[in-house]
């Protein structure tokens, strides 16, 4: 039971109606992002701030420990059912991202069970990844020594892994590709997923499930009773290539735009490659292990431009207490990801340092990174996006030396803001190392 006495979280004056959004719209000219805003304001108003927007109460909860409190108590894992999160999905809460309840449990364990026995570690991820490279190494030959502009770079690759994954197959309407937040590219996306769900069921083996779509229609043969419908597998493809995609092309952007930016990092990066793979065939997944360099430059991407910077929202299923405060139900909680990542408690938070997670030659499995979320709402992708990233970076760089073009300004760290985190655009040259 709650006490009556605990109140909401404090954060700045609200007017009636608006609350904070006066506030929001002021601060944000002086803070540029909102993530910064809520920094700003949880500096005076403490760990647990609480803000209204309308209806709406968010909370913003910063720092590791309530962090972790949040992502693991069951009180606090919906999510949020305004419209804005409902209408791509025929005004339910349907998927896995957005869903919440009996729904979210059953698609949450049935792609996991998925990933561990068919996807993440196998061989068949490994080479759809290291075809992908091989066609973006052949891309950058094919323009190399000009400047070319990268922030759409990944697209392609990654849309392409995503839909292997879900779909079984590699070419997704190329132009749904990065526009799915519009109306109408959203409606045709549907129909060609419920398309692909059909051949599905057409050409389905039940003892032999060739992808995420498969699994599904096999859960849906065997457990009649779980309740999942195709508008549910809809949207549980849909959850898939947009959870998996920006996140992933952004955070790559981030990487090539530290690294062309630290020359020393990028040779270091250079000499590892060498070292553990040389000339003679590509880097895999198995290198791995070895590259501890190359694992902290990932890590060292994740903390400072930390992407989802506020992580998924969550959502208080019932009253619930935090701290000294009460949580009303069907309060919004954000996590503030990249403050925990960028705050004082780092030497030199502002300088890209990837040593920062090596010691005597081995990497520190830095638990204060908290890019992919943890407790019962941690990202299921984890794996295959550091499998993608990994690749990506060692496979450009063993055949390249990254360069910022002459006369072109050094490319900015600092982020556009949006749902998630990305890098201005800026142009490269894909210098050869070997000719
Ligand atoms: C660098 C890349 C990525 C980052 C930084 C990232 C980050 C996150 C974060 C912070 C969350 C929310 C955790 C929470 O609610 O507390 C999340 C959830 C999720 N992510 Fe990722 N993610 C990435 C890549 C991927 C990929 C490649 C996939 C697809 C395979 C994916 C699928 C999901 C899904 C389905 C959820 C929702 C899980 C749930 O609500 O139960 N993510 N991710």
């Amino acid at each position: 039971k709650i006490s009556n006495r605990a109140l909401y979280p404090p954060g700045p004056p609200t007017f009636p109606i608006i609350g904070n959004m006066l506030s929001v719209y002021i601060d944000l000219k002086k803070h540029k992002y909102h993530h910064k805003v809520w920094q700003s304001w949880s500096r005076i108003y403490g760990n647990i701030l609480g803000l209204k927007f309308g209806l709406i109460r968010i909370v913003v909860v910063s720092g590791r420990e309530l962090i972790r409190e949040v992502s693991t108590r069951e009180v606090f894992d919906s999510r949020p059912d305004g419209f804005l999160y409902t209408m791509r999905s025929f005004g339910k809460k349907l998927g896995i991202v957005f869903s919440d309840g009996p729904v979210w449990n059953t698609t949450r364990r049935v792609l996991l069970k998925y990933l561990k026995h068919f996807g993440y570690g196998t061989r068949s991820m490994e080479v759809f990844i290291a075809e992908e490279c091989r066609d973006l190494v052949m891309l950058r030959i094919s323009d190399a020594g000009t400047p070319v502009f990268v922030n759409q770079m990944f697209h392609i690759p990654i849309t392409n892994i995503l839909w292997r994954i879900v779909a079984g197959k590699r070419h997704i309407i190329p132009d749904l590709i990065g526009f799915t937040e519009i109306k109408s590219v959203h409606n045709k996306l549907h129909e060609f997923i419920l398309e692909t769900i059909k051949e599905h069921r057409d050409s389905i083996d039940i003892n032999n499930p060739r992808d995420v779509i498969d699994a599904f229609l096999i859960e849906m043969i065997e457990h009649k009773a779980t309740a999942i419908t195709e508008e549910e597998l809809q949207i549980v493809c849909l959850d898939m290539l947009e959870a998996g995609m920006e996140t992933v092309t952004n955070t790559a952007i981030f990487m090539l735009l530290h690294l062309v930016r630290n020359e020393k990092v990028q040779k270091r990066l250079q000499t590892e490659i060498d070292n553990v793979v040389g000339l003679s065939r590509t880097p895999s997944l198995d290198d791995r292990p070895n590259m501890v360099y190359t694992e902290a430059v990932l890590l060292e991407t994740l903390r400072i431009s930390s992407v989802a910077a506020v992580g998924i929202p969550h959502m208080a299923r019932e009253d619930a207490r935090l701290g000294d405060y009460l949580i009303p139900k069907g309060t919004y909680i954000l996590l503030a990801i990249h403050d925990l990542h960028n705050s004082n408690d780092w030497e030199d938070p502002d300088i890209f340092r990837p040593e920062r997670f090596l010691k005597e030659g081995s990497l520190i499995q830095d638990d204060k990174i908290l890019a992919f979320g943890l407790g019962r709402r941690r990202c299921i992708g984890e794996g295959l996006a550091k499998s993608e990233l990994f690749m990506f970076m060692t496979h450009l760089l063993q055949k390249f030396t990254l360069k910022v073009p002459d006369g072109d300004p050094m490319p900015s760290t600092d982020p556009i803001d949006g749902i998630t985190l990305s890098a201005k655009p800026f142009r490269v040259i894909f210098e050869p190392r070997f000719k």
